[in-house]
């Protein structure tokens, strides 16, 4: 039996990917140590190997195979757009993709000006700006701290993850436009959903009875 490989984002979902993963009996002792440096991990008597990458390059191992089945968030998959299958919503990792600024900022988008959006998800972004709500903006990408984007004058809003709010309300900003839901999801390559379907089924079927 040939290994099923797993890639999972580094960071926050990585500890609720393998909590999950314990609770159907799939363990992976040594990728609890948050001190260890390596990077890939085996699992003999279940012929399962699993990483840990960035979380922007998990659907890029996916859509070329060097994984079969990926766990990340919906707003990665989204942002890269990989031609991978999503085949699962684990529930965790819940948050909102949003459109935030000062509440000044609100008639900006009620008139659809031409403004400046701040975000370091430019694909998310240009879609729900241009497609979704025909406004034309300029995006303008960054890397972290986006509230900080119209705080200090960069821009007039930015798109970014709301979990509990508290980053908005710390920095005086608020919600004014709900882009989607996000939730971690198993996405797996088109290739081993069909010459793996009866493994992968199983997984789906016995996650589904722990979620
Ligand atoms: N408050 C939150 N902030 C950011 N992401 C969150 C939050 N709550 C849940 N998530 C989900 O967790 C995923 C991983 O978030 P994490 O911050 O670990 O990754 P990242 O943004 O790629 O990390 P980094 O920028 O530190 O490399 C996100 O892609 C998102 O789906
Ligand atoms: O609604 P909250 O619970 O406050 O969470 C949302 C914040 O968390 C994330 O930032 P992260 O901690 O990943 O740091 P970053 O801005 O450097 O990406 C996100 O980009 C928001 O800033």
């Amino acid at each position: 039996m040939r290994y099923l490989t797993f890639a999972l984002g580094k960071g926050r979902l990585a500890k609720h990917t393998l909590e999950l993963f314990e609770k159907i009996g799939i363990t992976c002792e040594e990728m609890k140590d948050e001190k260890s440096r390596k990077l890939i991990f085996t699992n003999e008597d279940l012929k399962l190997r699993f990483f840990l990458s960035k979380g922007p390059d998990v659907p890029t191992y996916v859509e070329y195979g060097a994984a079969d089945i990926g766990i990340v968030g919906r707003d990665t998959i989204l942002e890269e757009g990989r031609k991978v299958h999503e085949v699962m919503d684990l529930g965790y990792g819940a948050c909102r993709m949003c459109v935030c600024g000062p509440k000044k900022a609100a008639p900006l988008l009620e008139h659809h000006e031409l403004i400046r959006v701040a975000t370091k998800y430019p694909n998310i972004a240009k879609d729900y700006f241009y497609n979704t709500k025909h406004q034309t903006v300029e995006i303008i990408k960054l890397n972290g701290s986006i509230e900080l984007a119209p705080i200090v004058g960069l821009s007039e809003v930015i798109v970014d993850i709301v979990e509990t709010g508290s980053t908005l309300r710390e920095n005086g900003l608020t919600v004014l436009e709900e882009v989607c839901p996000i939730s971690a999801r198993m996405i797996v390559n088109p290739v081993s959903m069909r010459m793996e379907s009866d493994r992968i089924r199983d997984l789906i079927t016995r996650l589904r009875t722990v979620i």
